[in-house]
C-alpha cells in the first residue's frame, strides 16, 4: 500500500470512514451502533497500526497486512491509510494541541488513548471529517482500549479541539521563535532533524545561510505531503508504455519511470510479475548514472563485472541487472543479511531467468561488504555502495522514521559507511568507477564520508556526479548542489533526498 492512495480523493471528501457508503454486498459484519461503540473498521485498523508502530513496527509493512486481513479496500482503505500516515506525520503538532487542550504533558497519557486522540484530531483538523463523527468514533475507540474513564477524557478533549480551527490551534501552540522550535511544532519534526537538514541544505550548496530558513521550511513541508507512487519499467523486461496503458502517466526524470496518481501498483500485471516495480525516480537515476559512466574496454575483450555491494531489497539491483544484461556485463548483488538477499533474489527473479537464458553471470550472494575489497581486490569495473543510512531523505515515505531515528544512529553508521566505501574502492579495478549513494542528505553520511575516504588515498578522484545524473535524466536536471557530488531533494526535484558521489579509480 502506498501513501499516494491516501491522497486520492476519498478521505478528503465527506466520507466519515464509518463504512456508511458500502454497497449492500459489502456490508460490515458489525451493526452501526456497535461500530460507533468500538470505532469503525478503518479507524480500528489505523489504531492497531499506530499501536504496532509504537512497538517498533513499520507502518508501510503493517498497514497493507492489516487492510488485507480486514478485507478493506476502496474508500475505506484510503481512509485508513490517510488516517494512519497523516496521524504519524503530524504527531508532533497534534501532541502540542493535546498538551494544550488537556493542560498536561502527553507523557502522562496512556499510549493507546494518546493514539486515539492523535487520530481524532487528524480527522477534525486535516481530513474534514464532521466533528461529531470524529468525536463519537474516538470515544468508542478510547472505551475499547482503556475503559469508560478514558472515553470521557477523550470526549472532552475532542470537544475542545473542535471549537477552534487548525489555524487557531497553530496560533496557540506554535512558538514564534526560535526557528527550529517553531518549525518542530508547525511542520511536526524533531528539532535535531530540522537543524541537521538545514545544515545539509547549506552544506550541499542548495541554500545559503541567508536563504536557509526558507529552504528548510519548504523541505519540511514536503515531508508532510504523500509521495507519488513512482514506478520503474525494468528495461528489457517491461516497457513504460505498458505502465501508461495501465493508467500511469510519464515520470519526471527517469526514462524508465511512470507515476501513478492513486490505486494499487500491485494491480498492474508488469509489477506483479516483477518486470516493473515501485521505485523512487531519484533511486532510478543513481543506478542509471553508474551504468552510463564511459569506461575503457578490457584489453583482453572480457566482459565488464559490476557489483552492488549493499543490494537489499534489490531496487537498484533490479535496474542495474537490466542494464547489465543490455550492455553484456555480469553483476553480483550482495547484502550482509540473508533475509535481504532473499528479497533481492525475489526482485531479480525475471532478470535471473533472462541472464540464464542469455548465458550471462548474475549472482545474488550474502556477505559482509567490508570484506569484498580484501577478498576480491580490483575485480570489478563498476561498484555501487548504496550505504545503510538514516533515511532522512525519505521521510515523506516513512512517516514514523522522523520520530524513531536518533542522532546516536549516526555514530554507528559513520564507520560502517566509510569501511564500505573503502572496501568498494579496493574491489574496483584501475580505471573503474565507484558510486557512493545514500537516501539521506545528512552531511555526516554524505560529503564527510566521501571527503574523509578520498583525502587518505591517492588512487581515486571524484568525478562530477551532477553531469552524470543530468545525462541520464529525461529533463533538465539542475539544482544538484555545488558538486562534484549531487544531492536531490523532495521539495525541488520531487524525488527522495538521494545523494550520489562518483569516484574513478586511477588507471
Ligand atoms: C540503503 S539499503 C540498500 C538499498 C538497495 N540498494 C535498494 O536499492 O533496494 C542498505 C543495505 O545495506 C545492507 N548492509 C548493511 N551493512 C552491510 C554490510 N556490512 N555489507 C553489505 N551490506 C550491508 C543492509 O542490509 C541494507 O539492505
Amino acid at each position: 500500500m502506498s501513501d499516494a492512495r491516501s491522497g486520492s480523493g476519498g478521505p478528503r471528501g465527506q466520507h466519515d470512514g464509518g463504512g456508511q457508503r458500502r454497497g449492500p454486498r459489502q456490508k460490515s459484519r458489525t451493526a452501526p451502533a456497535q461500530r460507533s461503540r468500538q470505532g469503525s473498521p478503518a479507524r480500528r485498523i489505523a489504531l492497531a497500526v499506530l499501536r504496532a508502530v509504537g512497538d517498533g513496527a513499520y507502518a508501510n509493512l503493517e498497514l497493507p497486512k492489516a487492510l488485507r486481513h480486514a478485507r478493506l479496500d476502496g474508500r475505506d482503505a484510503a481512509f485508513a491509510t490517510e488516517l494512519t500516515y497523516g496521524t504519524l506525520r503530524m504527531q508532533g503538532f497534534y501532541d502540542a494541541v493535546i498538551a494544550e487542550a488537556t493542560r498536561r504533558p502527553t507523557s502522562r497519557l496512556d499510549g493507546g488513548v494518546l493514539d486515539v486522540l492523535r487520530m481524532g484530531i487528524h480527522q477534525v483538523l486535516a481530513m474534514r471529517v464532521p466533528d461529531h463523527a470524529a468525536a463519537d468514533q474516538a470515544v468508542g475507540l478510547a472505551r475499547s482500549v482503556a475503559g469508560p474513564g478514558a472515553a470521557s477524557l477523550v470526549n472532552a478533549v475532542m470537544r475542545r479541539v473542535s471549537e477552534s480551527s487548525v489555524e487557531e490551534w497553530r496560533e496557540r501552540v506554535v512558538p514564534t521563535e526560535p526557528l527550529a522550535e517553531r518549525l518542530a511544532i508547525e511542520h511536526s519534526h524533531p528539532v535535531w532533524i530540522i537543524k541537521a537538514l538545514r545544515q545539509a541544505l547549506i552544506g550541499h550548496g542548495l541554500a545559503t545561510p541567508e536563504t536557509g530558513d526558507a529552504a528548510i521550511e519548504e523541505l519540511l513541508a514536503s515531508h508532510n505531503v504523500p509521495a507519488p507512487v513512482s514506478l520503474v519499467a525494468r528495461p528489457g523486461l517491461a516497457d513504460v508504455d505498458e505502465l501508461l496503458g495501465a493508467g500511469a502517466h510519464v515520470g519526471r526524470w527517469s526514462p524508465f519511470a511512470a507515476e501513478l496518481d492513486g490505486g494499487d501498483p500491485g494491480a498492474i500485471e508488469a509489477v506483479r510479475e516483477g518486470r516493473a516495480a515501485v521505485q523512487d525516480e531519484g533511486s532510478q537515476l543513481l543506478a542509471l548514472a553508474l551504468a552510463a559512466v564511459p569506461l575503457d574496454a578490457h584489453e583482453d575483450g572480457s566482459t565488464e563485472r559490476w557489483l552492488d555491494l549493499c543490494a537489499g531489497p534489490g531496487g537498484k539491483a533490479g535496474l542495474l541487472a537490466a542494464e547489465a544484461l543490455a550492455q553484456g556485463a555480469d553483476l553480483v548483488a550482495n547484502d550482509v543479511s540473508d533475509h535481504r538477499t532473499d528479497l533481492v533474489r525475489q526482485t531479480l527473479r525475471p532478470a535471473l531467468d533472462a541472464a540464464q537464458a542469455a548465458g550471462r553471470h548474475l549472482e545474488v550472494r550474502t556477505g559482509d561488504g567490508r570484506e569484498v575489497g580484501v577478498d576480491e581486490p580490483e575485480r570489478y569495473d563498476r561498484v555501487l555502495v548504496d550505504a545503510p543510512c538514516t533515511g532522512l531523505g525519505a521521510l515523506r515515505r516513512r512517516p514514523e522514521a522522523r520520530w524513531r531515528r536518533q542522532p546516536s544512529d549516526l555514530v554507528g553508521l559513520g564507520p560502517l559507511q566509510r569501511d564500505l566505501l573503502i572496501s568498494a574502492i579496493e574491489a574496483t579495478r584501475p580505471g573503474g568507477v565507484i558510486a557512493y549513494a545514500t537516501c539521506s542528505p545528512h552531511l555526516s553520511e554524505t560529503t564527510f564520508v566521501v571527503r574523509d575516504v578520498v583525502k587518505k588515498r591517492d588512487d581515486v578522484e571524484q568525478v562530477d556526479a551532477r553531469e552524470l545524473l543530468d545525462q541520464v535524466a529525461t529533463g533538465d536536471l539542475t539544482d544538484l548542489g555545488a558538486g562534484p557530488a549531487a544531492q536531490m531533494w523532495p521539495h525541488i526535484h520531487g524525488t527522495d533526498g538521494m545523494f550520489l558521489a562518483v569516484l574513478r579509480k586511477r588507471g
